[in-house]
Parts: structure tokens; C-alpha cells; sequence
């Protein structure tokens, strides 16, 4: 958990809490989250220990809602979003942690694959970053499809921009969701793929400007 800017996305630049769930099985092979794929127990640590975390690790611990926002609460955060992130988040119910924080006055934003089911507060903005191999079938990615706010699909190639035109042509997925193209790994083709495709379909551009200015 860290406070930081969020970089990508609708809420660009907005000051935001960050809740990284740790364990991921989706394994995208340009993932720049490795560390948080495993839920290994020998890396199982406190609650402080992860908060003083310099640089990312595979380090975790366990937690309830109620620590979860004392926790929030004791570090003194100034912001007033919260990005719930991971790993793959929607692998937790996030039901009872979202409504919390949402009652307390705090907006919520939850960014997930849609690979597992998504278990959050009405009230809460969802971007989904879709990953399409499914083996499972498609009725998860058509709930996610249809929940989603926003979607955010990673590019560098013309198959990127044909899975989500596919992707769109669903009967399920939300028309009024905002469409955004974030170039994979900051690569020079990829972003200007992203530029050129945005500006022919009238989708738009997310950078994930936190790499570019060195913050977390
Ligand atoms: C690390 S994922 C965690 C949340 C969730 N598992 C997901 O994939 O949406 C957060 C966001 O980073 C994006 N992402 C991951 N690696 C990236 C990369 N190398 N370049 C651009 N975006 C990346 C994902 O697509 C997703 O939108
Ligand atoms: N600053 C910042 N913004 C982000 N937006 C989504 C992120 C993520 O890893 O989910 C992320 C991240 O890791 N850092
Ligand atoms: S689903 Fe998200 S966290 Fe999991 S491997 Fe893909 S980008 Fe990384
Ligand atoms: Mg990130």
C-alpha cells in the first residue's frame, strides 16, 4: 500500500492511495508486475513490513477490512482515491473494503483483468484491462465487459487492436465505457501505434506517466 499519483487511465494525475492485492494467475508475458504473481508463504511478512517497503518485492502479508482502513488511517494519507490494484484484485471478494471506503468518503477504483468475477461496491469505477486468451469460456469477460467504465487495453501490435474491436462488438460490453490505448513497456512503436489508432477511431491515449517521471 503506498500513496502515489495515478499514472494511467481516466483518473490520470489524480493523487490516490494504492492497494497492490498480491497473487496473479493470469501471467501476461509483457507484465510489469511480476513480483506480484506468487502467494508464496515463506514471503508472508507484517503488516509494517510491507508498508516500509523501499522497492517492490514478493513480499506480503494478510489483512482484514476492518486493519485495512485503520490502517489507511494511520498512515495519514492525504488523498481521497483509492486504486485497488494487484495481482489480480478480482480474485477477492472486495465487497465489504470497497463499501467501507466508500462510506467513508472516499472514491474507489479497481483495475482488473476480468478474469474472475468482479465483487465490488456498486459505487465503484472499474477499468478493466482486458486479457482475452480465456480458457474458461467468455461469460466472466462479458460480466467484466459489462461492468467496466472504462477499458484499457494494452498494445504493440495490430492483434492488440483486433481483440478489442472484437472485444467492443460484444453484445454485453458497456457502449459508454471510455476506451483507452496504453502502449505496452513505453516502446516507440507501440505509442505510436497507440497515437495513430486513437486519432482514426477516437479512442484515447494512456500513458502510464508515472514510468516517465520515475515515481511509483
Ligand atoms: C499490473 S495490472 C494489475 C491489475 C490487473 N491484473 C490488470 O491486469 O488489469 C495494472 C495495469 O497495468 C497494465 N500493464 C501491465 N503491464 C504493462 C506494461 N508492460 N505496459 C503497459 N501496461 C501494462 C495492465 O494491463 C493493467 O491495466
Ligand atoms: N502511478 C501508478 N499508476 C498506476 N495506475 C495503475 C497502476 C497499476 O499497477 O495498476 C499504477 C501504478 O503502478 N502506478
Ligand atoms: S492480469 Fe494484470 S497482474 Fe496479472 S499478469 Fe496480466 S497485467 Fe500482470
Ligand atoms: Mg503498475
Amino acid at each position: 500500500m503506498f500513496e502515489t499519483i495515478q499514472g494511467e487511465g481516466a483518473f490520470t494525475g489524480v493523487p490516490a492511495i494504492f492497494i497492490r492485492l498480491q497473487g496473479c494467475p493470469v501471467g501476461c508475458p509483457w507484465c510489469d508486475t511480476k513480483h506480484t504473481w506468487t502467494l508464496d508463504p515463506e514471503q508472508q511478512v507484517s503488516a509494517n513490513q510491507v508498508l516500509a517497503k523501499e522497492e517492490a518485492s514478493e513480499a506480503w502479508f494478510d489483512t482484514d477490512v476492518q486493519e485495512m482502513v485503520e490502517l489507511i488511517q494511520r498512515q495519514g494519507y492525504r488523498a481521497r482515491h483509492v486504486v485497488i490494484t494487484g495481482g489480480e484484485p478480482a480474485m477477492y471478494d472486495l465487497v465489504a473494503l470497497t463499501r467501507e471506503l466508500l462510506d467513508k468518503g472516499l472514491t474507489v477504483q479497481i483495475e482488473t483483468s476480468g478474469t474472475f468475477e468482479i465483487k465490488v461496491d456498486a459505487r465503484t469505477w472499474v477499468t478493466l484491462s482486458p486479457k482475452v486468451d480465456m480458457k474458461g469460456g467468455y461469460q466472466i469477460l462479458d460480466q467484466a465487459l459489462a461492468r467496466a467504465d472504462e477499458i484499457k487495453h494494452p498494445v504493440a501490435m495490430d492483434k492488440h487492436i483486433e481483440e478489442l474491436d472484437s472485444l467492443l462488438a460484444r453484445s454485453a460490453t458497456n457502449h459508454n465505457a471510455l476506451v483507452y490505448l496504453q502502449p505496452i513497456s513505453q516502446q516507440q512503436r507501440a505509442t505510436e501505434l497507440a497515437v495513430r489508432t486513437c486519432i482514426e477511431r477516437n479512442w484515447r491515449l494512456s500513458l502510464q506517466t508515472h514510468k516517465y517521471i520515475g515515481i511509483e
